[in-house]
């Protein structure tokens, strides 16, 4: 059987498509699009483009095709009509009219005749007209919603948390591409060997300025490098590698991950032990292991065990107060990976946030049970919500007397400044990372 042949924006539209109708997540339909409609070379650049813009921008889109829209259009029609608008506003490298060509051409090889009529008026009538002014909308809130796409509870929420202008930057910053970081595997090469052996095969990167085994790629895959596959380098936001750093194992002690798939802190712990001692990595599924088992494989690191197991039993399975130090990276809305999952603003909502902090207080328990007195306890996040933040180490404080915040003076220097009150909320806007949340806890002795 021939495969039927797709365009790029027939792939995009589809990847649109099935984010609606399954809430799966951008960035894994993406890879198997890829795969899927065989896009290579500079095309997998242009579908992701298409797909991460039109999901990032999809409130202003459809705020502007509002007015041209007299009856109700839903489902494919209307991702069409997103997507090319799209091109038409935000990418100089499309014509406009190729992009209404190619938009007509979809339509009328998906729909019948009056649909592709109605994408071709539609889309002729704003190039005509151009799109309605946001000066329109009078609410600061209401436009920051429309005007940088995050639906307007979330940014009622963070401004009443954050204050207006912190939001205006968070959410700006979210529109943005994300910056591409990785870290070096200290256990089996340095940061200039990999920056050099990088260079050979044509990616450019330079030192990270927050992490001293970071390093931010400016251009070129590295999941494709030697480097990579030889166990050199693990893709990682820099804000998630600063977790470890207020961890701080050292080699030879005992170490419980209690959420760790795919296992990227995990791994990183385990560096930073140089490969000894043990970290017990927890994650509730076999093939969720599996990734954390693959990933100390290719990066030759033994001290490292997974476990399939609710970590909320983990005292039923392994010795209570036996470990040196326990990082909860708990579950979490996932609001500060904006920039790459842009389709979680939209999945969530307030209901969720508040169900979340159950779960994550329950982690916690289990953790201060299997730490030995004195022992150091993380609580990180990669999300922006003073509910499942703030709130979360608050109620924990007062429900467990025993642990005291401690302030993570192995912070690197560059990041010191953003703790406040004893955690660290970075915003996506800070320093390029992602919106993260860290808390460090002592036991008492
Ligand atoms: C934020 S992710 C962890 C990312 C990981 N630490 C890393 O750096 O690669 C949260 C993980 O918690 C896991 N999880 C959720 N509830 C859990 C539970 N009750 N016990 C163990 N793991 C759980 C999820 O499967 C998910 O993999």
């Amino acid at each position: 059987m021939t495969k039927p042949s797709y365009s790029v924006r027939e792939a995009a539209l589809h990847i649109l498509d099935q984010i609606d109708k399954n809430q799966s997540y951008s960035n894994l339909l993406l890879n198997h699009a890829i795969r899927q409609f065989e896009i290579k070379g500079p095309d997998i650049g242009l579908l992701t483009e298409l797909t991460y813009g039109t999901i990032q921008r999809k409130l202003t889109l459809d705020f502007y095709l509002t007015p041209f829209i007299k009856k109700k259009v839903e489902g494919w029609v209307r991702n069409l009509l997103r997507m090319s608008l799209y091109q038409m506003l935000y990418l100089d490298r499309v014509p406009e009219r190729a992009a209404i060509h190619e938009a007509v051409e979809i339509a009328k090889k998906k729909g019948h005749k009056g649909i592709s009529g109605l994408v071709n008026g539609v889309l002729r009538s704003i190039q005509r007209q151009g799109v309605p002014s946001l000066d329109t909308i009078n609410d600061p809130i209401e436009r920051l919603s429309i005007e940088t796409s995050h639906p307007l509870w979330l940014v009622a929420r963070w401004s009443e948390q954050f204050g207006l202008t912190k939001t205006r930057e968070m959410c700006e910053t979210n529109l943005l591409p994300p910056v591409q970081t990785a870290r070096v595997n200290r256990t089996q090469s340095s940061k200039d060997e990999v920056l050099r052996l990088l260079a050979e095969e044509g990616v450019e990167a330079e030192e990270s300025r927050i992490i001293p085994e970071g390093i931010q790629i400016k251009r070129g895959n590295i999941a494709h490098t030697e480097a990579f596959r030889s166990g050199f380098l693990t893709i990682q936001d820099e804000s998630s590698m600063l977790v470890a750093y207020a961890l701080d194992p050292r080699p030879g002690e005992s170490v419980l991950d209690m959420c760790a798939a795919p296992g990227g802190k995990t791994t990183h712990i385990a560096e930073r032990m140089n490969n000894e001692g043990k970290v017990l990595a927890l994650d509730l599924h076999p093939h969720k292991i599996k990734l954390i088992q693959e990933n100390a494989s290719r990066l030759e690191l033994t001290n490292i065990e997974g476990h399939a197991l609710d970590a909320r039993k983990v005292q039923e399975r392994f010795e209570p107060a036996s470990f040196d130090r326990v990082l909860v990276d708990a579950p979490c809305s996932g609001l500060g990976v904006l920039r790459r999952k842009p389709d979680i603003k939209y999945a969530k909502n307030e209901r969720d946030l508040e169900s979340l902090q159950s779960i994550q207080l329950s982690l916690l328990s289990s953790a201060v049970e299997m730490l030995k007195p004195g022992g150091t306890l993380v609580y990180s996040t990669c999300t922006v919500d003073k509910k499942e933040n703030h709130q979360t180490v608050t109620q924990f404080l007062v429900k467990q007397p025993q642990m005291k915040l401690a302030t993570a003076e192995s912070l690197p220097e560059a990041i010191q400044p953003l703790v406040q009150e004893q955690v660290l909320q970075v915003f996506p806007q800070d320093f390029g990372g992602d919106g993260f949340f860290i808390a460090c806890f002592k036991k008492g002795e």
